[in-house]
């Protein structure tokens, strides 16, 4: 959606070494956002993304308006309905109706063979490759870790809009996240309830973290919660959403793979 950070610019340059033709998007996507979130203020600077990607040797940068992608009389949408119930659904209602729809849009329209999204968006890449198999689209899904500040901050274009004292405060998202990985570390039977809460104790000591709207432990290829990562048969990831400040930041780690 633009606003580049070295988060998106390292799926672009993965493309860039693995690909002959690397095509990027940047649309703010405004089926995506609901009612009262920041589709206005999402920032929007074209001319720098398209330097930053210009320097990573892109090719072509897709740079679609409103209009291109829902003229007036558009009207279909993709409703991956097993995604109704995950936690960042429940948050966002309509936010996956609308990823699905421009990731179909957007691959229909480019046909690509490797497609590259972040790990970041945890439940977006399950969903991507859900609708990919369910519909039968030719696409390669890869998904890159997602790239962190130093004091471990998941980049995020959203963290522009953090004062001084929350992006601070920010930090102790993956504190929290990283506190869970230790005890299941060190308790490999630990139980997801015994592990949501060390991590919500955690995100309460911080005063300007004015909301926790999730904390799940989930599958990593379903998105299902999980009652004890160690008795999932699948890989398992802890993620979250919460509002530091006024603005929501999302975050996951891998807990069990
Ligand atoms: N820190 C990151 N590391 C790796 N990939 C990332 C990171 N941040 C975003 N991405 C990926 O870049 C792609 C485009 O994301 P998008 O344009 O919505 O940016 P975003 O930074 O996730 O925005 P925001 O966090 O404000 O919602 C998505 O696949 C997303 O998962
Ligand atoms: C789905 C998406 C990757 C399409 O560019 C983007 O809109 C996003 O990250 O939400
Ligand atoms: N990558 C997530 C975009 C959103 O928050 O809408």
């Amino acid at each position: 959606m633009g606003a580049l950070h070295e988060g998106h610019l390292s799926l672009v340059k993965e493309a860039r070494s693995c690909n002959d033709i690397v095509i990027a998007s940047v649309f703010v996507n405004p089926t995506q956002f609901g009612e009262g979130e920041d589709l206005d203020k999402y920032p929007r600077q074209l001319e720098r993304d398209a330097e930053l990607l210009g320097d990573c040797g892109v090719d072509h940068i897709f740079t679609p308006n409103c209009d291109d992608m829902y003229g007036k009389n558009y009207g279909t949408y993709v409703d991956c309905k097993c995604f109704d119930d995950i936690p960042e659904s429940i948050a966002r209602p309509g936010h996956f109706r609308g990823v699905a729809t421009i990731v179909t849009k957007l691959f229909n329209i480019v046909q690509p063979t490797n497609a590259y999204f972040g790990q970041k968006d945890a439940g977006q890449c399950v969903l991507i490759r859900r609708i990919v198999e369910d519909l039968n689209m030719d696409v390669n899904v890869v998904v890159m870790d997602t790239i962190r500040e130093s004091d471990g901050l998941a980049k995020s274009s959203r963290n522009e809009y953090l004062s001084e004292s929350e992006r601070k405060a920010a930090t102790i998202i993956y504190k929290s996240l990283t506190a869970a990985k230790e005890l299941i570390t060190t308790n490999p039977s630990a139980s997801s309830s015994d592990i949501i809460d060390v991590t919500r104790n955690i995100l309460n000591s911080e005063p300007l973290v004015s909301e926790i709207q999730y904390i799940s432990v989930e599958s990593m290829s379903t998105m299902e919660a999980v009652s004890q990562p160690s008795g999932s048969k699948d890989g398992t990831t802890i993620s979250l959403a919460c509002v530091v400040g006024s603005v929501r930041l999302i975050d996951n780690i891998v807990l069990t793979d």
